[in-house]
């Protein structure tokens, strides 16, 4: 299959390495003209994903028209802050890309100003394509070494054509699984990353083994309530999205989201930790988005709450602790 992919931060960047692996022709191309030059002569991604050589067959393209002309799929490797900008720029240029079908988002985290999903915006700006969403646990530079994981490629509609994407992406280092449950698998990528914020509040102060493991117990069963209250299906908050991206996000030493929660507990400011950074904080932003959202739904979510608390009306990380602790004692389940 031919991919297009759109983006070359540093999961854009993994993903060709990947599709590439996976014996799929691919082009990587980046939104600027002087980033697609210097891929093109250094093959890696010096910015965003240093160390890892992009196989010399790998394309590198910069005007989306021509990228798109010989593509079945693209991916939109964009933060979600961008994938409205980016669809348009697809939109502009889809005439003459007869064979492209499916459009694929990678980021994990809502529209600020509308609450829109990453699959609604695609739906809303290029409805002759199939919106799909790809999440997990897949941190950048374990995908492009090839170290093994899994993820979930979720679309609704035609069952084929989410069959041929699916084997399409596989590999041996990469298994897919499939699902047509695109909000539960939205809202688990969304909800993990503000979930990180708080794992690295617990690393941050030191709360130790015992407190990681009950906060992430507990901030699983605050994802499945609220994103089922949200319109998810609960075994989808079980399943790669959700429980595994958790998981991962929570404890990965890289994590952007679990080391800026840790970095607000040991003290550094807002503004200083986001201010100037190439790479996003998706679970800031996700915070303010689906703390709107469980408002609107009436579901109580405490965890999300104090990390709302923190991130936006200055809240300290150890009150936190003693707000979460101090509840009104209750049944687990
Ligand atoms: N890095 C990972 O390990 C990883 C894994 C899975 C999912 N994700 C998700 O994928 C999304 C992208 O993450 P990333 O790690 O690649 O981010 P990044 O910060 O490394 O790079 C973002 C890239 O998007 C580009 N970009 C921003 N706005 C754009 C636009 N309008 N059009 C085209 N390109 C645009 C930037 O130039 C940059 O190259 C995020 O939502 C993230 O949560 C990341
Ligand atoms: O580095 P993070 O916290 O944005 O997480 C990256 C991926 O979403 C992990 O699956």
């Amino acid at each position: 299959m031919n991919f297009a992919i759109l983006g070359a931060g540093a999961w854009g960047t993994a993903m060709a390495i990947q599709l590439h692996r996976a014996g799929n022709r691919v082009t990587l191309a980046p939104r600027r003209m002087e980033h697609a030059l210097a891929l093109a002569s250094e093959r890696e991604n010096r910015d965003y994903l240093p160390g890892y050589a992009l196989p010399s067959d790998i394309q590198i393209g910069c005007e989306i028209a021509p990228v798109l002309m010989e593509a079945d799929y693209v991916i939109l490797a964009c933060p979600s802050t961008g994938l409205r900008e980016l669809c348009e720029k697809v939109r502009d240029a889809l005439l003459g890309a007869e064979q492209l079908k499916m459009a694929i988002a990678l980021c994990k985290g809502y529209e600020r100003e509308t609450l829109r999903a990453p699959a609604e915006i695609v739906q809303d700006l290029l409805p002759e394509l199939t919106a799909a969403v790809l999440s997990g646990p897949t941190f950048a530079g374990e995908v492009a070494a090839g170290k093994p994981t899994a993820i979930v490629l979720a679309a609704e509609g035609d069952a084929d054509q989410l069959l041929e994407a699916q084997h399409a992406i596989s590999s041996e280092s990469l298994r897919v699984y499939r699902s047509n449950d695109l909000h539960g698998v939205e809202l688990g990528g969304s909800l993990k990353n503000v979930y990180a914020i708080g794992a690295g509040l617990c690393d941050g102060l030191k709360l130790g083994d015992n407190a990681k493991a009950a906060y992430l117990t507990r901030a699983l069963a605050e994802m499945v309530r609220l994103g089922a209250a949200l319109g998810g299906k609960p075994e989808t908050f079980y399943g790669l999205s959700g429980f595994g991206d958790l998981i991962a996000t929570c404890n990965g030493e890289w994590s952007r989201n679990r080391t800026f929660g840790e970095a607000l507990a040991k003290g550094q400011g807002i503004d200083e930790l986001l201010s100037g950074r190439k790479t996003v904080v998706e679970g800031y932003w996700a915070a303010q988005c689906v703390q709107d959202m469980a408002k609107k739904v009436g579901v109580d979510a405490p965890i999300l709450g104090e990390i709302h608390r923190v991130c936006y009306s200055k809240g300290h990380p150890t009150e936190v602790v003693s707000n979460l602790m101090g509840r009104q004692l209750k049944a687990e389940h």
